[in-house]
């Protein structure tokens, strides 16, 4: 059997070798003619599976995409060609939702203000929204949802319109990028939106660059208006509109779900699905895998502070270090593609274990585990 897979994929080669002969490739760049008496492509969201991609495919039976967005392949291609195909909902998820926070923090610390005293909109409640809940009820702040499609099966929880999470003091984007139905995400944030905005308002976007229209975004803020951005995620990657980047606070390639545990857990769910594909059981594991962390915890010697809380996300992952990153080379210097592709080794929450001295109660650490901290087994 022949297997293709991407060479930013974290232990795929290890895995898949079990299946037959695995050859990394760059996801970009993938032509057709590799595609020739191969049985297995493995890919990111870079490679754009669709007919052009797949003319001298003979053999191929399944893609498999170690990712939640899915909006690079032509799903129902696929379909009609009787060609299996898997993503990996969730596996980035709690990178993703690790990321907004330290961004959080990061703007509250410039701007001088308390995010107790804010309100999130988060638009999209799946596998990241969720996450982001969880985070922001460990961190009491107020938030609102926007997910017209959870909204009427949802008895729990109460959602609002766009236009009414479009009044919040920060706004945060977890949607898929769709372009057709009744409520499509291409341009969700078009210039009628960022008029309409509150001076002040917070954006992120860590979802798909098209979600917000750049070119809108770039006029709004050269005209002077203050909307403190987070652009993780960029319209025409890995080409970046480099009259942007001076007008947006944090900038990053396209990294919020690349913690190893992110990228290796996608790497994990397709090889799984690969094997039932195959009829065969897996035989390794991701924890067989994961190094142990730089950071394995802390042992608090007083009750957490929302500064302590601070100092421990941020010594597990501060963003500032991408946007740093970001800012040498993206543009000018070794390109967004190198930055995601060498990306410094990054970990979850949950791989620092936080426990406190016996004057700490459990009650107290309660909400940085719910923030995403491990507790001591
Ligand atoms: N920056 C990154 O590294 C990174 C990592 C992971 C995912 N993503 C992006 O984030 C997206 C969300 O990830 P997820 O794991 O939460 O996916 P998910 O599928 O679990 O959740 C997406 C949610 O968005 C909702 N939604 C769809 N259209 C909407 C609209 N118009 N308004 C409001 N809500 C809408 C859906 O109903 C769903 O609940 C992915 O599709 C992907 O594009 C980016
Ligand atoms: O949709 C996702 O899961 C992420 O956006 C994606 O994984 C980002 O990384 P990439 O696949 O582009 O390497």
């Amino acid at each position: 059997m022949r297997i293709l897979v991407d060479e930013n994929m974290p232990y795929a080669r290890q895995l898949f070798s079990e299946f037959g002969q695995v050859e990394a490739i760059s996801g970009r760049d993938l032509t057709p003619s590799k595609l020739k008496n191969v049985d297995g492509l493995m890919i990111r969201s870079v490679t754009k599976v669709n007919e052009a991609l797949l003319t001298e495919a003979n053999k191929l039976s399944f893609v498999g995409s170690a990712t939640i967005g899915t909006d690079h392949v032509d799903k129902s291609l696929l379909m009609s060609r009787d060609i299996s195909f898997v993503n990996a909902p969730g596996c980035n998820a709690h990178s993703v939702a690790d990321y907004l926070i330290s961004a959080l923090f990061v703007l509250a610390q410039q701007h001088q203000f308390n995010l107790r005293d804010k309100t999130v909109a988060i638009i999209g409640v799946g596998n990241i929204g969720t996450r982001v809940i969880d985070k922001c009820e460990a961190l009491g702040i107020n938030y609102l949802l926007c997910d017209p499609f959870k909204a009427p099966a949802d008895a729990f929880r109460q959602y609002v319109s766009l236009e009414e999470a479009a009044r919040a003091d920060i706004i945060t984007f977890h949607v898929p990028l769709t372009r057709d139905g009744q409520y499509p995400t291409f341009h969700m944030v078009d210039e009628a939106f960022l008029s309409a905005l509150n001076p002040g308002t917070v954006l992120v976007n860590a979802s798909r660059g098209e979600v917000i229209d750049n070119k809108a975004l770039y006029r709004v803020l050269s005209q002077g208006k203050q909307l403190p951005t987070v652009l993780d995620v960029w319209e025409n990657e890995p080409h970046v509109m480099a009259e942007l980047l001076p007008l947006v606070e944090l900038a990053t390639a396209h990294i919020a779900g690349y913690s190893l545990e992110g990228k290796a857990r996608g790497t994990e769910m397709i090889y799984q699905a690969f094997a039932d594909h195959c009829g065969r059981r897996v035989s390794q594991h991701l924890e067989d895998f994961l190094p142990h962390p730089e950071i394995a915890g802390f042992n608090l010697g007083q009750p957490p502070t929302p500064e302590i809380v601070q100092r421990l996300v941020h010594a597990v992952y501060d963003v500032r270090r991408d946007d740093k990153l970001f800012r040498e080379h993206a543009l000018a210097g070794k390109g967004f593609d190198w930055l995601r592709r060498f990306y410094p080794e990054r970990r979850e929450l949950s791989s620092a274990v936080i426990t406190g001295n016996p004057s700490v109660t459990s009650l107290q650490l309660a909400p940085l585990y719910q923030l995403g901290f491990s507790r001591p087994d």
